[in-house]
């Protein structure tokens, strides 16, 4: 998964491996440098050791170099992939299906977007090129060592099985108990999510103290799956370190012995101490490394799950409206089920001519938002065709379906940002002029201009900063700066002052206006002037016609109707006498 992301910057990583041989080629330059200082310094020989301190300083510089080089370049590697890594991952998941988003929750998400994508470091940094560099190293090392003292090299290399073997232990347990942590990271975001989004509910139902106490459970859990993971790093470094330790004092009683039969002179028994950790580290160190690895590809495993659930357009859908597309719907025999269980449409015929208003009514769960949910193309019905004009939809692209409609939700979502970015939404480089004649006709205009940054000013996260029929003439301008042939309209529930209803109403008119559209009504006495209404009951049209005709028939609308009517009046009645 992560090798094209690498493969696309090789020059960095050229480069990086360039200078993980100098710094190699500088380890030995630096052994050699010790073994003949320290011998010429025996010696007494004054003009080798000036040499030998030049080289000193070559090396001091060389190193310096090195160093700071291979830092700047990792690091720039590592952000390079990782961000190509996210754009990519985010790509994906705006391309999704509806169906992911109904059953991952957003927090969730955003920790595969963070936690897991960051943590790949491991993999696309240091421990990539450590993996390469450490047996390069040992190998070397082994090379060099010999050369001093045959003997002593093989003692040393005693240990490195016992290290090598330990560090793929740990190496799988860490990878198991990373992901554990992982996931419950994301469990946390969710949870996360939910408390900051609902803060309002929280606080209104005193629920602040049940919410800290499950925060403090979700994070206890956490702590004590870090601390499970910090012990087996702990015993993991104990055993590298012990090893390491173990050799060197291997390497320095028998070394003293060869010194003393004056088989090793003390210089090479220094180059040879200061060198055979770089034996006996890879051994326990690629071990290390293997562990680090195994982490980022716990983090990767969880990224890539992502990528495998494939994609419902190959690129991000842009809303191009069908050509000539005059506008009328057909719904034929649709049968949609959520999960293959019940239907939330069964045997759904609804026939709407182009530009005219249809109201959807019917009882709670009866399938109306279902239905837009199939008209914007979210979710494809099992049987049955949707045609607009005479085009069936499945054969349109999401971004000619997506094209054809505007969608006026229940509850307007805005995003944090500007009036003016949360109107030209509706419209790919809108003008200036087009934006304000959008909420004109939205009746927003006069609102905002009212607002001290008028269209500039910050709305705050979803909008906090204004008012429920502010939102919504936003959001209906937002739709009439889109101008789609097809307009989706789920009423908005909520009461609004009889001024402000009024505003609403009149902007949704001119919106309605030479436009199909669908509406879901949820007060009947909005949909009178409906060209249809269609009353929708377990997944399908039960009856429709227009408003007289519905009443005279006395079915389900008829009933519906009088329930609300009667409401209405001894609402209006008890307003009069209070
Ligand atoms: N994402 C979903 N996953 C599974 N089932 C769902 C999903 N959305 C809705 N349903 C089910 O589908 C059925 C129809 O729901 P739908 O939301 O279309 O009803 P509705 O008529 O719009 O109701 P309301 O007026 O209350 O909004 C219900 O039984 C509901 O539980």
């Amino acid at each position: 998964m992560i090798m094209p992301y690498v493969l696309k910057y090789w020059e960095t990583y050229f480069w990086l491996f360039l200078l993980l041989f100098s710094s190699i080629g500088l380890t030995f330059f630096f052994t050699w440098f010790l073994q003949h200082m320290i011998d010429a310094a025996i010696r007494r020989n004054v003009s080798e050791v000036r040499t030998m301190l030049m080289y000193g300083v070559l090396f001091t510089v060389l190193s310096s170099l090195i160093s700071y080089f291979s830092t700047y370049l990792e690091a720039a590697a590592v952000v390079k992939v990782r961000t190509d890594l996210k754009n990519a991952l985010f790509h994906h998941m705006m391309r999704l299906p509806a169906k992911y988003y109904g059953s991952h929750h957003s927090g969730e998400m955003v920790s595969r977007l963070t936690n897991d994508a960051n943590g790949i470091d491991g993999a696309i940094g240091s421990n990539m090129l450590n993996v390469i560099r450490l047996p390069i190293m040992a190998l070397s090392a082994f090379i060099y060592l010999f050369q001093i003292n045959g003997k002593l090299t093989v003692i040393c290399l005693a240990l490195g099985p016992i290290a090598a073997l330990s560090g793929l232990v740990f190496g799988k347990l860490l990878r198991r108990y990373s992901k554990v942590v992982q996931e419950s990271l994301g469990k946390l975001n969710s949870f996360l999510n939910d408390s900051f989004a609902g803060y309002t509910v929280i606080r209104s139902f005193t629920m602040e103290k049940k919410i800290y106490k499950q925060y403090e459970t979700i994070n206890g859990g956490l702590m004590s799956l870090e601390f499970t993971l910090a012990k087996l790093r702990g015993w993991f470094q104990a055993g590298a370190g012990s090893a390491g330790a173990l050799s060197f004092f291997v390497c320095l009683g028998v070394g003293g012995h060869y010194l003393m039969e004056d088989s090793m002179s003390v210089g090479d028994l220094l180059a040879f101490i200061n060198l055979v950790q770089h034996l006996v580290y890879p051994l326990t160190g690629l071990a290390g490394m293997w562990g680090a690895f195994q982490r980022s590809v716990a983090a990767m495993e969880r990224v890539q799950e992502v990528f495998n659930e494939p994609p419902e357009t190959r690129t991000l859908p842009s809303g191009e409206p069908l050509p000539e597309f005059k506008g009328s719907i057909e719904m034929k025999d649709i049968r949609f089920s959520y999960e293959g269980q019940t239907n939330a449409l069964d045997r759904f015929n609804l026939m709407i001519p182009a530009g005219k208003v249809v109201a959807l009514v019917g009882p709670s769960g009866a399938g109306k938002s279902t239905l837009f949910n199939l008209l914007m193309g979210f979710y494809k019905p099992q049987t049955g065709t949707i045609l607009f004009d005479d085009q069936p939809i499945h054969l349109l692209s999401s971004s000619q379906l997506r094209g054809c409609t505007a969608y006026v939700p229940q509850e307007t979502y805005l995003f944090d940002g500007t009036i003016r970015q949360n109107i030209a939404y509706g419209k790919d480089g809108a003008s200036e002029l087009e934006l304000i004649r959008a909420a004109k006709e939205a009746n927003a205009h006069e609102f905002i201009m009212s607002l001290p940054n008028g269209y500039d000013t910050e709305i705050g996260e979803r909008g906090v900063r204004l008012s429920g029929g502010q939102k919504q003439r936003l959001a209906i301008a937002r739709a009439i700066l889109k101008d789609a042939p097809i307009l989706l309209l789920d009423e908005a529930t909520s009461a609004l002052d009889s001024e402000t209803e009024h505003q609403v109403q009149e902007a949704l008119d001119r919106l309605m206006k030479e436009r199909t559209t669908i509406v879901i009504a949820h007060r009947l006495s909005t949909i009178h002037h409906a060209d249809l209404i269609a009353v929708v009951d377990k997944g399908r049209v039960i009856e429709q016609g227009t408003h007289h005709e519905l009443l005279s028939k006395k079915g389900l609308y008829a009933r519906l109707y009088q329930i609300q009517y009667s409401k209405e009046r001894d609402e209006l009645e008890m307003n009069k006498s209070g």
